[in-house]
């Protein structure tokens, strides 16, 4: 496959060396290390799927662009979502093809899927409090990460004690704790914890590497083509 790269960043530069290895071409770079590139230089004849993982602040601009030039776009950039239905109401205008994961990483998708079983079943039995925690490098730009908030999205949809969440310790009962952690080089680590009086259940993942998340982006970019519509990882993984 052609594989445009939006930011060169650490992922993109993982991305690039396992596309290769997978036997892909990268067509183009798009990142202030390659300002000689624009995403409008590219469409569907010269480029199969993007892959944009940049900034909070740009991956929005970046998506509406591939969209708007017909190029799939798997895009992997957190804090942005705010955005998102912009970018719906655009791809399904343009019959475009956008995949959007706040973590490519086949292990967090298996535990987000069992982060709503156990939260529907800890509502069920009751007597537990609950909070989540997530530690990421120092680079990090964003908080909370997008993979807490999927996981606390999960969460309120199968716990109904919870009403909201909020980014840092709470007392107020119907408040989900997201409590975020910036530590050196930490690849990214997950905790979802049950308290009880009596006892404590933790689900937790924990990234050794980006290997995970690059292999499923690329993944991603390899199903999308010939996808019309906006799709996650529970399309790609059937979840
Ligand atoms: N969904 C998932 O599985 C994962 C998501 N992420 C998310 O992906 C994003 C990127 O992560 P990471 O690679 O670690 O970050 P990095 O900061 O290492 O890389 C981002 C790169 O994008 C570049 N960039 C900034 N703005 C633009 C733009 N408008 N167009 C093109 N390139 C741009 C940056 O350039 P400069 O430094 O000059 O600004 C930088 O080279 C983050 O939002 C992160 O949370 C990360 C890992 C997994
Ligand atoms: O910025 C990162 O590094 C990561 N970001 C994603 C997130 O915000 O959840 C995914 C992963 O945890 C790494």
């Amino acid at each position: 496959m052609k594989l445009l790269l939006i930011g060169y960043g650490k992922m993109g530069q993982a991305i690039e060396a396992q596309a290769v290895a997978r036997g892909h071409q990268i067509a183009g770079i798009v990142d202030p290390t390659h300002p000689e590139a624009r995403i409008t230089d590219f469409d569907s004849s010269t480029v199969d799927a993007a892959i944009e993982f940049t900034h909070p602040d740009a991956a929005f601009a970046n998506v509406m662009s591939c969209l708007q030039q017909g190029i799939p776009v798997v895009c992997g950039s957190t804090g942005w979502l705010h955005h998102f239905a912009e970018a719906q109401a655009l791809c399904q205008q343009q019959n475009g093809a956008l995949f959007y994961a706040s973590n490519y990483s086949v292990g967090v998708n298996l535990f987000f899927h069992f982060n709503e079983y156990v939260a529907a079943k800890m509502h069920q039995f009751g007597g537990y409090d609950v909070q989540v925690r997530e530690i990421h490098h120092t680079q990090k730009v964003d908080q909370p990460s997008g993979t807490a908030l999927t996981a606390a999205e999960g969460i309120l949809r199968n716990f109904p004690e919870k009403k909201t969440w909020r980014n840092e310790a709470t007392q107020n009962p119907s408040e989900l704790a997201i409590i975020s952690e910036r530590e050196g080089q930490v690849v990214g680590t997950h905790i979802v914890t049950y308290t009880s009086g009596v006892d404590q259940i933790e689900l937790s993942h924990e990234a050794y590497s980006r290997e995970g998340f690059v292999l499923g982006a690329l993944l991603a970019a390899e199903w999308l083509p010939g996808h019309q519509g906006v799709f996650g990882m529970k399309d790609l993984l059937g979840l």
